[in-house]
């Protein structure tokens, strides 16, 4: 069993719930404890099982992303195009992942630091963040994934709004290091016109919550970026949690 990952005990979080408030997002900066932020971006960049995640005619698709790194570019190749012409024709994606939530409520996370992460995010101070920050009681409880962004990865715009999940707010736990807008990997939000309204830059240990339903996207990462944009992706949600 790993040591447990928390909070930073001396945030206050009014300040950033008036943000919020006023405008439907708000970032808080060394949101862990910096040595537990610290292990946790040291476990995700040792890792090496992640999922590599598409949507594909339509379709979530999972592969193992060890394998399709070894893939010869003449097979790989048709596998791109079917990922390009779905962003193209509105909505895409392509990044890897561990389903935190998802393994976690199933007890099959075999990295000691990552359950730590996921209890995290089942602890009482993490719902009570939420609460906090959104000024929304009706929050129960928080899903999530651990994702990692490589050149060329990418989520084109949506709204997080699906219905029957009860999602008030998302968030955005990001351990990226040594990170600068030029690389990509941007979390944009925008306004009804398509305009920025906001470009939040990867920045280490930095919590960024936004209201739900918003649009907003992941911007691709740059083929010149160093390393890779590391994050805890996921929602606060209301009312009773679904059984697995
Ligand atoms: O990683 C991010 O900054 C946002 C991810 C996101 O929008 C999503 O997973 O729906
Ligand atoms: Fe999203």
């Amino acid at each position: 069993m790993a040591l447990p990952i928390k909070l930073n005990p001396e945030l206050d979080f009014s300040e950033f719930a008036q943000a919020y408030a006023r405008s439907g997002f708000a970032a808080v900066n060394d949101v862990l404890v910096t040595p537990d932020a610290r292990r946790l971006h040291k476990a995700a960049s040792d890792w090496a099982e992640w999922n590599l995640v598409a949507l594909i005619e339509g379709q979530h698709r999972d592969f193992v992303g060890a394998e399709m790194d070894r893939l010869e570019p003449a097979r790989r190749a048709p596998f791109d195009q079917l990922v390009l012409r779905e962003a193209q024709s509105g909505f895409g994606y392509l990044f890897e992942n561990v389903p935190l939530y998802d393994a976690g409520m199933r007890e099959r996370l075999t990295n000691a630091v990552f359950k730590a992460a996921f209890e995290l995010t089942r602890s009482a101070a993490f719902i009570e963040m939420g609460r906090a920050l959104t000024g929304d009681d009706a929050i129960t409880f928080a899903d999530c994934q651990l994702t990692r962004y490589r050149p060329g990865h990418f989520l084109t715009r949506h709204d997080d709004g699906v219905e029957g999940k009860n999602r008030s707010a998302a968030f955005v736990l990001n351990l990226t290091r040594d990170w600068c807008a030029d690389y990509g990997g941007v979390l944009t939000l925008l306004d009804e016109a398509g305009d920025v309204r906001a470009g939040l830059t990867p920045a280490f240990n930095r919590l960024t919550l936004f209201k739900v339903p918003q649009p907003h996207l992941v911007s691709v990462v740059s083929p010149f970026a160093k390393g890779a944009r590391y994050a805890i992706t996921g929602w606060f949600r209301r009312g009773e949690e679904p059984a697995l």
